[in-house]
């Protein structure tokens, strides 16, 4: 395994080039009860600087597994996958120093308050105390976190501890920052907050790449959507593209357009 330099400065993303690419990418669990589980099938997945990507699929059909070999958390059975041009399973150092990775798993040390939380995760980086200290400054006003910066993480709630979650996930200003249902359990204003950030990530040319169930998230964010099941990417593109290869015009008839075909494929 390369090891890098942590002070070493992150990839400067270009836009429009490949932020996220897996080729024939492919995860088999080993379940005691039903055996050998597929969980992706050879994912082609294509993510550019500059882009919200979203993927959508049913439960089960393998987004987080694919969100968590990006994130260097799980290791994939065969094919490749590359974050900001460094191959996951050879260059995973590298792979973390630039990406930011948020699942409903990321873990919070209940004792820790913010700044300790954020002082804590940005030491392990490797980043420099006095830079460390100004970036949790702007953290902490970006997220509007003052209110509660002193409270312990056990005591916040849940709206408040995804917003410590994320600053966690950004501290080291990742180019590519991957959420898995970043959404889930918060509340409408927590909600709008959190679109709201995604959006800006764009905007520093930045690559989103998240997974959700919630369909109107996916057609007011997305500048592409990725349509997965059982393993596989069924189709990808801007939301007039996949009405134009669906005939369906909400992401809804077009999710469902894909997936029957799909079914009938299996079946066939
Ligand atoms: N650790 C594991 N051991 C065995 N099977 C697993 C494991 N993790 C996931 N799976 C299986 O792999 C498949 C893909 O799961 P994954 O969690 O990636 O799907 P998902 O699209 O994120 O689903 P959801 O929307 O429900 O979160 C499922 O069949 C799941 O049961």
């Amino acid at each position: 395994m390369t090891s890098i330099d942590p002070q070493r400065p992150a990839a400067e993303p270009v836009k429009g080039e490949s932020a996220v690419r897996t080729e024939a990418l492919t995860k088999l669990y080993a379940d005691a009860k039903r055996g050998e589980v597929r969980a992706l099938d050879g994912l082609d997945l294509d993510c550019k600087y500059g882009e919200i990507y979203g993927l959508l699929g049913p439960n089960g059909a393998g987004k987080s597994t694919t969100l968590r070999i990006l994130a260097t958390m799980l290791a994939p059975t065969s094919g490749r996958a590359t974050v900001a041009g460094y191959d996951v399973a050879s260059d995973s150092l590298a792979v973390r120093r630039n990406v930011g990775f948020l699942s409903a798993s990321t873990g919070l040390y209940p004792r820790l308050d913010v700044r300790e939380t954020l002082e804590y995760f940005g030491r392990m980086h490797g980043l420099e105390e006095r830079a460390l200290a100004d970036r949790i400054d702007e953290l902490i006003e970006a997220f509007r976190m003052d209110s509660y910066v002193t409270r312990r993480c056990e005591h916040m709630s849940s709206g408040q501890k995804q917003r410590v979650s994320i600053a966690r996930a950004v501290l080291h200003d990742p180019t590519v920052l991957i959420l898995d249902e970043p959404t889930t359990g918060l509340d409408i204003l927590s909600t709008s907050d959190m679109i709201d950030f995604i959006a800006s990530r764009k905007d520093s040319g930045r690559c989103v790449l998240f997974s959700t169930h919630v369909l109107s998230e996916a057609e007011r964010l997305c500048d592409r959507i990725g349509i997965i099941h059982h393993g596989r990417l069924l189709g990808s593109g801007t939301l007039p593209e996949l009405r134009e290869r669906t005939g369906a015009e909400y992401l809804d008839g077009i999710f469902r357009a894909f997936v029957e075909v799909d079914e009938r494929a299996h079946i066939a």
